[in-house]
């Protein structure tokens, strides 16, 4: 068996991906992977780490401006898909995959519909309530679409080669034990951890709060252990920033921030409160290890999607949400230390999480993909 994955631009269109890789090698060890990305995403930092090889396609995204910049944008655009399709053709032509399939981004785009022109069975994965632009483009020709909420599948049109499976979670995270992960990290059984990042690529606005945060944290001498992820653009900034609020992370080693959590899955599981995006992967992730979190949905997402995420999420009393027009940095370590003063309180919401796991997902994605291997064409 050969697959060929592609997704990129944000961790949320790569994880899911490496997702079904892991999942496919565990029921079929033969099974020969390639991955394919634009050339610049968070997928060359995330595929090689996993030991997949990666093919870079040069595609960039569609400006939503009108503005002449905006079209001279896009008209670029437009040519590099063209292109990114004929090269995507010889990358398949090479790879010879039995299936292709598709997790979203740009890239995405180029290379399933590379693969439709060839004849070659695709499969596409749409994480999100409301399906992204690539899905809705690719969906028609694709011998299956596999949704993660019933909403998207009425959205697509509901036709029977839509199929409900739910988010692919990472081997990692369905792997990890809290009691392993909190040895791992030195901590006794009173000690409390809060573990917080603002989706895959970081988030500006966001991390200037939390620069405050940390600051607070660090004056007010909290006894709980606090690692956030900036992300890769503010790792300059971000320190810098929370030192000229009087962060003293040297003085207050609980206190620490990092360019990247790699180790997610026993960070997750350690953790006591997780503050976060509403991004589709990452709730899949806290309601399969039924953690807590306080979710700041990202107002600059399409159609206010991770606001109608964290609500679903919400309404199972399995967080609290948080909108980020009120997420001061007062505001977000008020609520953290609202959240940990309440342990049984924590507890209740991560167990009210697991109800939404989609715990047979990954199972019912390598079924669908068989059967659309077997299918195609008939
Ligand atoms: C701003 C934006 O467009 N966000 C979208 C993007 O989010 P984004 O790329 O942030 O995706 P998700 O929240 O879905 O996934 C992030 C993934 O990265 C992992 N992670 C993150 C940070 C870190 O330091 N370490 C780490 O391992 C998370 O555990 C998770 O597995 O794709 C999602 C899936 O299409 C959408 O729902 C989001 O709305």
């Amino acid at each position: 068996m050969r697959l060929y994955i592609t997704g990129g631009g944000t961790g949320g269109h790569v994880t899911p991906g490496l997702a079904i890789a892991r999942y496919f090698e565990k029921r079929q060890p033969e099974t020969v992977i390639r991955f394919a990305g634009s050339a610049r995403g968070i997928e060359n930092k995330l595929v090689p780490r996993e030991g997949y090889p990666l093919d870079a396609i040069e595609i960039i995204g569609l400006s939503r401006s009108m503005s002449p910049k905006g079209i001279l944008h896009n008209i670029k655009a437009a040519k590099l898909a063209v292109s990114a399709v004929a090269k995507a053709k010889k990358l398949l032509k090479a790879a010879r995959p039995d299936c292709v399939i598709g997790c979203g981004g740009y890239a995405s785009f180029a290379v399933v519909k590379a693969a439709q022109e060839l004849g070659i069975p695709t499969v596409l994965l749409e994480v999100n309530a409301l399906p992204g632009k690539v899905t809705q483009m690719l969906a028609k020709k694709a011998d299956r679409v596999l949704v993660c909420f019933e909403q998207a599948k009425k959205l697509l049109g509901g036709d029977e080669k839509i199929i409900l499976t739910g988010a692919p979670v990472r081997g990692e995270i369905l792997a990890a034990s809290r009691e392993k992960a909190r040895a791992k990290f030195g901590l006794g059984e009173n000690d409390q951890l809060v573990v917080s990042f603002w989706g895959s690529m970081g988030a500006k606005y966001m991390n200037e709060h939390m620069a405050g945060t940390l600051a607070l944290e660090c004056k007010n001498g909290v006894s709980y252990h606090h690692v956030h992820a900036t992300g890769a653009a503010a790792r300059e900034w971000l320190p810098k920033m929370a030192r000229e609020q009087g962060a003293d992370f040297e003085n207050h080693p609980n206190i620490q921030y990092t360019e990247y959590i790699y180790d997610m899955a026993d960070r997750m599981a350690a953790a006591d409160l997780i503050v976060c995006r509403a991004g589709a992967a990452t709730l899949g992730e806290l309601c399969m290890l039924g953690r807590p979190a306080l979710l700041v949905p990202s107002p600059f997402v399409a159609e206010n999607h991770q606001e109608k995420n964290a609500r679903a999420l919400e309404s199972a009393g399995g967080c609290r949400v948080l909108l980020e027009k009120d997420a001061t940095p007062q505001k977000l370590y008020d609520e953290i230390g609202d959240m940990l003063s309440d342990p049984l309180r924590l507890h209740a919401m991560g167990e009210n999480a697991t109800v939404l796991a989609a715990h047979d997902a990954s199972e019912k994605i390598y079924r669908e993909i068989l059967r659309a291997i077997e299918n195609h064409g008939k």
